[in-house]
């Protein structure tokens, strides 16, 4: 599945590839969020040719609430079903059951819920998110597992955790138990708890890494923490991943997140953020972020950068782009979600190179603070 290619000089940064039946991904990389089949306000053939997407994700929560389980096994699956040949990663649906459902209740069996849409009544256990995601048919599927807030105690951390390797256990069980449903190879991923503790952020490093998935994600970080911890707890759990299996961080994060995380030994990335904030207005650049409905940029007749390979930089003037969002018109939503997604994939297409020629390690950290700041 994931093939360590190169660890950089002096950090923790790799390469790899991961292999999957609808193809390569090359590490590190950042996976556009397509929740509802749809990375919003953009194109599946965009997706492929302008912006390069090796691989999407898809929601388990919001698939098999809406369209559902019969009709996603009556198109043959989401590649299928919404025209994508490349990889797509489905989570398992938990986190979004505390993010989403106002109602629902934690027990060992699994998560109960009540649907966000109509009020109906829904459980998720270990065993049925694994059936859920074979007819999503998704090529990298996630356990169900318990994302701790922030902050909480640390009993609740060590509670939780423990639920979370039972179900992990139980999940485990039912994939090697099943069999895909469309011919291709599905891959399984564990997921790191512990909340901001170390001594259980290192036990749980452990007892995943002895499960044998095919991959493991960081859970439980990104969740209103403070950078520099969410930063510590992903270097400590790396310090005690294995080497030879891909390192997923999930809901990380903002360029800068992405440039500290790959330092500290992290492959995957997924994040709301650059097509949310693309329909706020908000535009990432080489030099630090943009607010394009700022009046600053009323009547700044240029285009943002000519050179960077997106229509809203090379096209268009600012004082356009401005008008459009002023005007809520759909076409600013479209501009700026590509040209938000096309900015973090040529990021990480900078990482590798840098990586692959050595220069990632002195240059990373000032990178990271000028994509941080507001022009
Ligand atoms: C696969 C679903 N499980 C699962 N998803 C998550 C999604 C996150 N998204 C963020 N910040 C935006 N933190 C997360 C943590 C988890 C987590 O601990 N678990």
């Amino acid at each position: 599945m994931f093939e360590l290619k190169k660890t950089a000089a002096s950090t923790k940064a790799r390469l790899g590839t991961l292999t999957t039946d609808h193809g390569e991904i090359s590490t590190p990389i950042f996976m556009p969020v397509g929740t509802l089949a749809s990375v919003k306000a953009v194109k599946q053939d965009d997706l492929k040719e302008k912006i390069k997407a090796q691989i999407i994700l898809g929601n388990t929560y919001h698939l098999y609430l809406r369209p559902g389980c019969d009709i996603m096994e009556s198109a043959g699956g989401l590649h299928s079903f919404m025209s994508w040949d490349r990889p797509i990663l489905t989570d398992s649906g938990g986190y979004q059951v505390f993010s989403l459902s106002d109602n629902r209740e934690l027990t060992e069996e699994g998560a109960e819920f009540k649907s966000h849409l109509d009020g109906s009544k829904h459980m998720f256990t270990p065993e049925n998110v694994v059936d859920i995601q074979r007819t999503l048919g998704s090529d990298i599927m996630m356990v169900l597992d318990e994302c701790p807030p922030y902050p909480c105690s640390y009993e609740y951390a060590k509670e939780s955790m423990e639920l979370t390797h039972r179900w992990e256990k139980r999940g485990r069980e039912a994939f090697l138990n099943t069999e895909p449903k469309y011919g291709h190879k599905q891959a399984q991923f564990g997921i790191v708890q512990g909340g901001t503790f170390e001594d259980l952020r290192i036990e749980s490093s452990k007892r995943v890494a002895d499960m044998d998935f095919e991959g493991i994600a960081i859970g439980g970080l990104s969740v209103g923490e403070p950078t520099d911890l969410m930063y510590e707890m992903t270097d400590l759990n790396t310090d005690y991943l294995p080497e030879n299996k891909a390192r997923y961080l999930m809901g990380v994060g903002k360029p800068a997140n992405l440039l500290h995380c790959i330092a500290r030994g992290i492959d995957m990335f997924d994040c709301v953020l650059p097509t949310r904030n693309a329909r706020n207005g908000q535009i990432f650049t080489d030099n630090g972020y943009i607010n394009i409905s700022n009046a600053k940029w009323k009547n700044h007749n240029q285009p943002l950068d000519p050179a960077f390979p997106s229509d809203l930089c090379s096209k268009y003037k600012m004082s356009y782009i401005h008008h459009l969002f002023r005007n809520n018109e759909l076409l600013g939503l479209e501009l700026a979600s590509l040209h938000n997604l096309t900015f973090y994939l040529s990021l990480m297409d900078e990482v590798k190179e840098r990586i692959a020629n050595d220069t990632f390690h002195n240059w990373y950290k000032e990178k990271a603070e000028v994509l941080d700041t507001k022009i």
